[in-house]
């Protein structure tokens, strides 16, 4: 099976035209750009939230939206794995439950539930409501919740950009432990994270996506931003 997600687009506002053609594949893929240059556009457009002007998506040999032929599936139907920066949980509903209500609107199986929050080691958690969960604690139930139903792919705007250093690092460090079979797709404006995390990055500046590599991209990227900054690395 082709799990690749593949996406193309054209969207006008007043003041700027974001656009990008864009082919994440397996593993971590990194959207780095500033604030301001279309990363949530992108991101929004890939999960149905929003209409682009013109634009193609497919993933797993599934068009999700093809504006030629009047194609476009709405955000439910996609099946992919959303996490916003902001965690979304559901306060009344436990850990579990929160797992659960998702998986079951997505329309997976809640059978298996105890065997998943067990695989990613939420048993401590399970029964706590939101509010009694650290930042760290809840964008880590938002991933798993968000891999409950099988998606095709995930997607995540900013998820640690809330959290502390040692949170990010340890909640990065999980998700790096995951081991992904199908495509994550990371929105940052933080190299670092790019640097930890990204497989491949797609670096975006004034609506555009400018460049696109590996981690031989990621790496220069980063050690051009030390030097520009004029720190040390100390590793
Ligand atoms: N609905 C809209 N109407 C008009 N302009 C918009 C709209 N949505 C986004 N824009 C413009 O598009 C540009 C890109 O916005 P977007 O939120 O995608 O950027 P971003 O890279 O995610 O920024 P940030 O990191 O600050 O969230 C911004 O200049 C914004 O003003």
């Amino acid at each position: 099976m082709d799990a690749k997600l593949i996406v193309s687009f054209r969207k006008e506002f007043p003041r700027i035209r974001i656009e990008g053609e864009f082919e994440f594949e397996r593993g971590f893929n990194v959207i780095l750009g500033p604030s301001g240059c279309g990363k949530t556009t992108t991101f929004r457009i890939i999960c149905g939230l929003e209409n682009p002007d013109e634009g193609f998506i497919r993933c797993c040999e599934e068009v999700f939206l093809d504006t030629r032929k009047d194609i476009y599936l709405p955000p439910q139907k996609r099946r992919l794995g959303v996490v916003f920066q902001e965690d979304n949980l559901l306060p009344h509903l436990s850990v579990k439950e929160n797992i659960e209500f998702a998986t079951r609107k997505a329309g997976g199986k809640v059978e298996n539930i105890d065997e998943l929050i067990e695989h990613f080691g939420l048993e401590a958690l399970k029964d706590k409501k939101p509010k009694e969960l650290s930042g760290g604690e809840k964008q880590r139930v938002a991933i798993v919740r968000a891999l409950a139903s099988n998606p095709r792919a995930l997607l995540m705007d900013e998820p640690f950009s809330s959290l502390d250093f040692r949170r990010k690092m340890s909640i990065m460090e999980f998700l790096k432990g995951l081991k992904f079979n199908i495509p994550v797709v990371i929105v940052t404006h933080d190299p670092f994270e790019t640097l930890f995390l990204a497989d491949k990055v797609f670096i975006m500046e004034k609506g555009r996506k400018v460049c696109e590599g590996g981690r031989e991209l990621v790496e220069g990227v980063f050690s051009e931003l030390l030097k520009l900054s004029g720190a040390q690395p100390s590793f």
